[in-house]
């Protein structure tokens, strides 16, 4: 069963569409991460889940009820959903204990007999969260990461149908975020908890995500696994929210459809891509997506062509090295990252190649693919050794 389902889910600010026609099931257990910058509508759909804002069309349902829709609305307080926000909210003259059982006294299981357990679930919480033993101290005593799991543990003592929370590390140095991620998808496999998780940070999206949802300008872009969306995003927004991407003109010389179609770069051999659901005809021009792992370069005496190219840049960073190279067919240049075993220097004439299977076409239908102008624009022949798979 789905535990949350979101059937064209519209919200409209006045003139401005924060979300616009979200369609999503989410099943129970299920981690499912919101990706996409500022302003594209993560905060909206959260708050539209825990019935701090109501949608304008479309509705929400939250195990098997319809909590919001045209007829609808369930308030906050009834839905069930623990909220965990950037700023913590902890309530400051309440010891850490009191914060955490605040969250169950205020919901009916006060009024169900319950409170006599809550020092023993505040007690179970506080171990859930390794907070054990310092239920007496005040939030001020506290480290930011264990500020934030307090407030994780006042969301989760109420064992609510879903835990939403809102860019819950922002505030917290780089290594309490990698602790708190791993910490964060610990609970949330340990307890099966349904979880929407919403950031800007591709590497939250990759570490907490069953599946990410990536959206912009609040319309969804791609809704898949993290290795989905990393190895075959739909679109250059997709590619580029979950790291660095080089995008190439190819030609298809054959495509299978829903399987691995083989493409030529400028006028190299053919290199076998991932494919598009739809087969894609033979000759048609396409651009791939490259990470900068899935490309390797290849020293020259001197540039040969304008598929080859010089080094620019030249950045050793301890394991790798990353380059910036200057290919003379392609509008950008190129981002390759290499393991740091013989670092070309800056002007290094080179040729680069594809691994095999690496590279993903992209689905850009209308988009201006600018690459491709540069190619069109290059008329000089070009070596087929200067591009082929490895
Ligand atoms: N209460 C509001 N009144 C008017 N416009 C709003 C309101 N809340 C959000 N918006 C607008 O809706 C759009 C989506 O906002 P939202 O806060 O959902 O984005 P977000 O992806 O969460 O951004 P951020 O990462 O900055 O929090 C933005 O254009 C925003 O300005």
């Amino acid at each position: 069963m789905s535990d949350l389902i979101f059937d064209d889910v519209h919200k409209n600010f006045g003139e401005v569409p924060a979300v616009a026609g979200l369609d999503l099931r989410i099943a129970a257990g299920e981690s499912v991460v919101l990706l996409g910058p500022s302003g594209c509508g993560k905060t909206t759909t959260l708050r539209m889940v825990a019935g701090f804002e109501r949608p304008t069309r479309g509705s929400i349902a939250l195990g098997g009820s319809v909590v919001a829709d045209r007829a609808v609305f369930v308030p906050p307080e009834h839905r069930d959903v623990g909220v965990v926000f950037q700023s913590y909210a902890l309530w400051p003259h309440l010891t850490v204990a009191d914060n955490i059982g605040f969250g169950l006294t205020v919901r009916r299981r006060k009024a169900s007999g319950a409170r006599k357990g809550l020092a023993a679930r505040v007690a179970a919480t506080l171990e859930q969260v390794q907070l054990d033993g310092l239920g007496e101290r005040y939030p001020h005593e506290l480290s930011g990461g264990q500020q934030q799991r307090v407030a994780l543990a006042r969301a989760l003592i109420t064992d609510p149908k879903v835990l939403l929370l809102d860019e819950p590390l922002s505030n917290l140095d780089t290594r309490l975020r990698e602790d708190m991620r791993l910490e964060i998808r610990r609970i949330q496999r340990e307890f099966d908890i349904t979880m929407i998780y919403i950031t800007h940070d591709r590497i939250e999206a990759l570490a907490l995500a069953d599946r990410i949802v990536g959206l912009k300008q609040g319309n969804v872009q791609q809704i898949g696994s993290p290795a989905e969306l990393y190895q075959r995003p739909r679109n250059r927004f997709v590619a580029l929210s979950l790291g660095q991407a080089n995008f190439l003109p190819a030609v298809v010389t054959s495509s299978h459809g829903g399987t691995d179609a083989r493409v030529r770069l400028g006028s190299g051999e053919p290199v076998a891509v991932r494919g598009t659901e739809a087969p894609l005809p033979e000759g048609e021009d396409v651009t791939v997506c490259v990470r900068p792992v899935d490309l390797t370069l290849t020293e020259l005496d001197r540039q040969e062509g304008p598929w080859t190219g010089t080094v620019r840049e030249s950045v050793f960073l301890g394991d790798e090295v990353h380059y910036v190279v200057d290919i003379p067919a392609l509008a950008e240049p190129l981002r390759v990252v290499e393991r740091a075993h013989r670092p070309l220097a800056h002007g290094t004439a080179v040729s680069f190649a594809v691994a095999p299977l690496a590279a993903s076409v992209l689905d850009e239908t209308g988009t201006p693919a600018t690459n491709t102008d540069a190619l069109a624009a290059t008329a000089a022949p070009r070596p087929d050794s200067a591009v082929s798979s490895r």
